[in-house]
């Protein structure tokens, strides 16, 4: 631990690096060449804060993820997790996070749930009556009930996050770290697993690190994004700021009484029409424009779209800059 250390920090890195040497060309003419994965990335997490860490791919989230969780070293910077220095303290820091990564398992294929939660309790050497509880708790939460003695190959793909989110969570870690949680899943199973991380974080204060490409997820869950391009923090803020702050225009979707060219109308720009359905970017204040198109045109009706936060995010990684808040 170091003395810069704050006291509600679960995450801080500072100016954190991941370099990879490739060796890359023929045979005894091999040339080394350098990926900078982690550009100098600063980033405090405080308990109790839901943030999700987003980028597009090959952006360095999940190298990121590797350093917070040890499996990877640093090669710049200063990394406390907890304050851990995860490398190095990899299985005391283990003990105090819970890690899913959302397309691989770590429960045991063959064996039936239950039997494979009951490994990880010795993995954790949890007490067996704290083991019984929480499991009690976590059973009811997720309803794993119904599947518990199912083999874990047999379970659908729902059902095995809701066992390794459990696996993850029976010794009671202060850090919980997802790599695309609800990636694959329906609906239903979304909604399911999102309630329970909102509640576990509102009720036991867990801090929760995620990685998404599903926006629904950021939606509902993050208090903070955190975006990450080319391995440097792009944004880092409310979903509220990170809308404000890129440029996206709203758009107006006009419906005319009949099919007609595209419209011309001073402020907006036509992107795309169907049948008598027209959209237009904004690039002025919506009643202006609203006002101009009813000047020369019959319309059935007009709706306003504020940007959706896919729209925002794909902005930012084209290379929008954003707005000085
Ligand atoms: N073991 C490695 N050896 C060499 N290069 C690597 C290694 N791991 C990652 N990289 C490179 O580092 C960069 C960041 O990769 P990383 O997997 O961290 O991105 P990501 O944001 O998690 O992407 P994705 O969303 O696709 O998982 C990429 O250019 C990748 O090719």
């Amino acid at each position: 631990m170091t003395s810069a250390h704050s006291d509600d920090a679960v995450i801080e890195a500072v100016g954190l690096g991941r370099d990879f040497v490739l060796s890359e060309g023929p045979l005894f003419r091999r040339r080394r060449r350098t990926v900078a994965a982690v550009r100098g990335i600063d980033l405090t997490v405080r308990a109790g804060e839901v943030v999700g860490y987003l980028g597009p791919n090959g952006a360095g989230k999940s190298s990121t993820m590797k350093m917070l969780t040890g499996i990877l070293t640093p090669t710049s910077g200063s990394l406390r997790v907890l304050g851990m220095e995860p490398a190095r303290e990899r299985t005391r820091l283990a003990s105090h996070i819970g890690v899913v990564f959302g397309q691989r398992t770590t429960l045991w294929w063959d064996l039936p749930l239950k039997d494979s939660l009951e490994l990880t309790r010795h993995m954790y050497r949890v007490p067996a009556a704290d083991h019984a509880r929480r499991l009690a708790e976590l059973t009811g939460l997720l309803e794993l009930g119904p599947f518990l003695a199912t083999p874990v190959r047999q379970l659908s793909l729902g059902q095995r996050m809701r066992g390794d989110l459990t696996a993850a969570l029976l010794h009671g870690p202060r850090l919980l770290v997802l790599d695309e949680p609800t990636i694959g899943l329906d609906v239903v199973s979304k909604a399911t697993i999102r309630e329970f991380l909102l509640r576990l974080n509102a009720e036991e204060g867990t801090t929760i690190l995620l990685t998404t490409h599903d926006l629904g997820d950021v939606e509902r869950l993050c208090d903070r994004v955190v975006v990450i391009d080319h391995g440097s923090l792009a944004y880092d803020g409310d979903l509220a700021g990170l809308r404000a702050a890129v440029p996206v225009p709203r758009v107006l979707v006009v419906d005319l009484a009949e099919p007609s060219p595209p419209l011309e109308v001073a402020g907006a720009r036509f992107v795309r029409a169907e049948g008598p359905r027209q959209w237009l970017e904004l690039e002025d204040n919506p009643s202006a424009v609203i006002a101009r198109v009813a000047a020369g045109n019959e319309i059935a009706d007009l709706t306003l779209r504020e940007p959706d936060i896919e729209g925002v995010v794909a902005a930012l990684y084209r290379g929008a800059e954003p707005r000085p808040a």
